[in-house]
């Protein structure tokens, strides 16, 4: 489905597959699936068994990066943390590793793998299993994301290899915002790049869809109003919802576009790029380097791009960087309430929106005038309604949870949830 979630849709799962898609067999418990999050900071894991319509949690995990290099944490079902070990697996075959990792942990075998593509261009707007040719076309779109696609995309290709009988399917951060109105998508540009595909995307779909879930089950009238979804990671990005629909969001044909991210510059005069190339000599590749991973809260700190590390810093460039990321996030917010035409709700969510009350605080500081307004209580313990009981503007903060929608997706074009 494109662009929408209901909450019974988040619970339950359609039982029907998709045909042409190889079937494996149903046993009566069947083994579970990987879901793979390769994100710009972290890769995040999900194993889940999928049965009479419902997925259950069995392992999650996430490889990270800190200055001792990188190592992988492991929790159960319940978020408990189950071993911290580091991780030394590297190129082509690092996802085959994991695969090995997590199946040791199992005793067992997964029954397919899910991934997260980022980008799924003109051609891609829901899950699809992953072949030669898909694979290829969609290699052809690195260029709109340099950061991940083609890091996603050696993941499948290594198991492919490793494992050529493993089902995999790939899922897409575009896919969710596919139901916008052509004029929300559209760049000024001649109509000859839109006919090549040129055109606005947007990304974090498999968030949104989680959080659109998540807030259906929650509070219903709030989900059918007009909301703004605040995904604020190593890569940040809002997110206007209508009735659980993305209509509009701030990243556009790439993940460089909108707010001000861990390394990424966010929206950015085009004048500029004209001039760090003609005045500045960068070429592609530098201009990449300088706007994908050295900008952002990175650039404008000089210290980190890890929010954690510039909220506990008493550098003024650092307090600069955090100042500019929560000016900008307000300001986009105020622009999504534009499109959607008010604001009855919003959301906070990801690694930054979910753990920092902080930054939530100095956000809907600089919102009240569009009636957002929090309880500093709630605030602090960062649990179900934030703001005050008849507030205008209802805030709340909702834990995503992108491998569960992976693994839904894949679940059921497998068929593997009867
Ligand atoms: N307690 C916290 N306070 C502020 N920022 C935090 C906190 N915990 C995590 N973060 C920030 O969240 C970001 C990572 O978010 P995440 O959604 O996991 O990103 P990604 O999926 O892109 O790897 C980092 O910038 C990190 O500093
Ligand atoms: C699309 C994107 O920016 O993803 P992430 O936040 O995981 O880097
Ligand atoms: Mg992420």
């Amino acid at each position: 489905m494109v662009g929408s979630v209901r909450g019974e849709d988040w619970l339950r799962q359609d039982v029907n597959s998709t045909p042409g898609v190889r079937q494996p067999e149903v046993n009566a418990r069947m083994p579970p699936v990987l879901a793979l999050n390769v994100g710009s900071s972290t890769v995040k894991f999900g194993v889940f068994e999928a049965a009479r319509g419902h997925l259950a949690p069995v392992l999650r995990g996430r490889i990270e990066s800190n200055g001792a290099g990188r190592r992988l944490v492991s929790q159960d079902a319940a978020g408990g943390v189950l071993s911290e070990t580091p991780w030394v697996a590297g190129g082509d075959d690092a996802t085959s590793d994991l695969l090995r990792w997590v199946e040791a942990r199992l005793a067992g075998p997964v029954a397919a793998v899910g991934h997260r593509v980022v980008h799924g261009g003109p051609d891609f707007s829901q899950a699809v299993a992953a072949s030669e040719p898909v694979l290829e076309s969609l290699e052809a779109l690195a260029p709109l994301a340099p950061l991940h696609q083609q890091q996603g995309l050696a993941g499948v290709r290594a198991l492919r290899k490793a494992c050529p009988d493993l089902p995999q399917v790939l899922t897409f951060d575009t896919a969710f915002h596919g139901g916008h109105e052509p004029v929300a998508d559209r760049l000024g540009l001649p109509r000859l790049w839109e006919a090549r595909g040129l055109r606005r995307y947007g990304f974090h779909g498999l968030s949104y869809e989680s959080v659109a879930g998540q807030l259906a089950m929650l509070d219903p009238s709030m989900a059918e109003g007009r909301v703004v979804a605040a995904h604020l990671g190593s890569g940040a990005s809002l997110c206007a919802l209508r009735n659980g629909r993305s209509i509009d969001t701030t990243m556009g044909a790439t993940p460089l576009d909108g707010l001000v991210m861990g390394t990424r510059c966010g929206s950015l005069d085009p004048g500029v790029v004209l001039y760090l190339q003609q005045a500045g000599g960068l070429d592609a590749a530098g201009l990449v380097d300088l706007l994908y991973r050295r900008s952002g809260l990175l650039g404008v700190s000089g210290l980190s791009g890890d929010m954690r590390v510039l909220l506990e810093s008493d550098s003024p460039a650092a307090r600069e960087a955090v100042d500019l990321f929560v000016y900008r996030a307000a300001r986009e917010v105020a622009a999504l309430a534009g499109s959607l035409e008010g604001l009855d709700g919003l959301v906070f969510t990801a690694g930054i929106g979910e753990n920092s009350p902080r930054i939530r605080a100095e956000t809907c500081a600089r919102l009240a005038w569009l009636g957002v307004e929090l309880d500093p209580a709630a605030n602090r313990r960062g649990s179900g309604r934030l703001s005050p009981v008849g507030a205008p503007v209802t805030v709340r903060m909702i834990r995503t949870d992108e491998e569960r929608v992976i693994a839904r997706h894949t679940s059921r074009l497998l068929g593997l949830d009867r």
